[in-house]
């Protein structure tokens, strides 16, 4: 098992995606679940801010993860209908990181994201992977890098995808997101113990891969 943490925009869901394929395990994006409550929420008419209504949501919340036959791609489908691109934008992760502090709903999704473990391992990405959803997990990585070069990743990322960008309002919203990730009272966004810290801001996607490949290898004997 491999719990690898940290901000938006360091390159945790492509470098996780890299180590499950690469391992044949298991993944899990736990911000995709947060997103996709935040998007139910939103479906549902419930504020944002309203716990109680947001943890029953969260208690009863009909997410799947399910492969595509012709991709690698896998669709996240919330109530059967796909919401794969939907819960990506800027909006969305803003609106999942507004409804996450809240203690009943990170409990409410506990026992779900501890599901995915299976054997033969699992990767799992979030921010509270190595602190609380599996903290006896062998290796667990943070992954960082400064805020405006998470910023410049993100523009391309959305230009790639043809949308129009203002950096300036994406690296805010970057600031924003960190600021409420890493001082809210429950599981806040830090790096465990036993994590090794890894930052990103000089490192190509495949320098990051090998160097968590060979710090895997060196505590784990299953992997090759
Ligand atoms: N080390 C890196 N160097 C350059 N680009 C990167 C690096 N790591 C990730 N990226 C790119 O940055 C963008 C955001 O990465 P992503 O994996 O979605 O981050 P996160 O899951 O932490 O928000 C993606 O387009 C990804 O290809
Ligand atoms: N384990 C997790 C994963 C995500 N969250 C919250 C906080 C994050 O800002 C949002 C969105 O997370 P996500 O990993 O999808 O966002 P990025 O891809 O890093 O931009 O969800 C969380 O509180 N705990």
């Amino acid at each position: 098992m491999i719990a690898v943490d940290g901000p938006s925009g360091s390159g945790k869901g492509t470098l996780s995606k890299r180590l499950a394929k690469r391992f044949g395990w298991q993944l899990l994006d736990s911000g995709a679940i947060y997103r996709v409550l935040a998007l139910a929420a939103i479906h549902h008419e419930i504020a944002l801010d309203d716990e109680e209504a947001l943890a029953a949501l969260a208690a009863h919340l009909d997410v799947a993860f399910e492969a595509r036959e012709d991709s690698e791609v896998v669709s996240v489908m919330l109530e059967g209908e796909d919401v794969s691109s939907s819960i990506r934008t800027e909006e969305c992760g803003a609106a999942a990181s507004k409804v996450a502090p809240f203690p009943a709903v990170r409990e409410a999704l506990l026992r779900r994201q501890r599901g995915f473990r299976t054997s033969p391992g699992l990767v799992a990405d979030g921010r509270d992977m190595g602190t609380v959803v599996f903290p006896d997990a062998p290796v667990k990585v943070f992954l960082t890098a400064s805020a405006e070069e998470r910023a410049q990743r993100r523009v391309s990322q959305l230009q790639n995808h043809g949308q129009s960008v203002n950096i300036a309002q994406i690296l805010a919203d970057i600031k924003a997101r960190d600021d409420r990730d890493m001082n809210r009272s429950v599981a806040p966004l830090r790096p465990a113990e036993d994590a090794l810290v890894l930052d990103s801001t000089e490192l190509s996607l495949d320098e990051v891969e090998a160097k968590v490949v060979e710090y895997a290898q060196s505590r784990l004997s299953n992997i090759v």
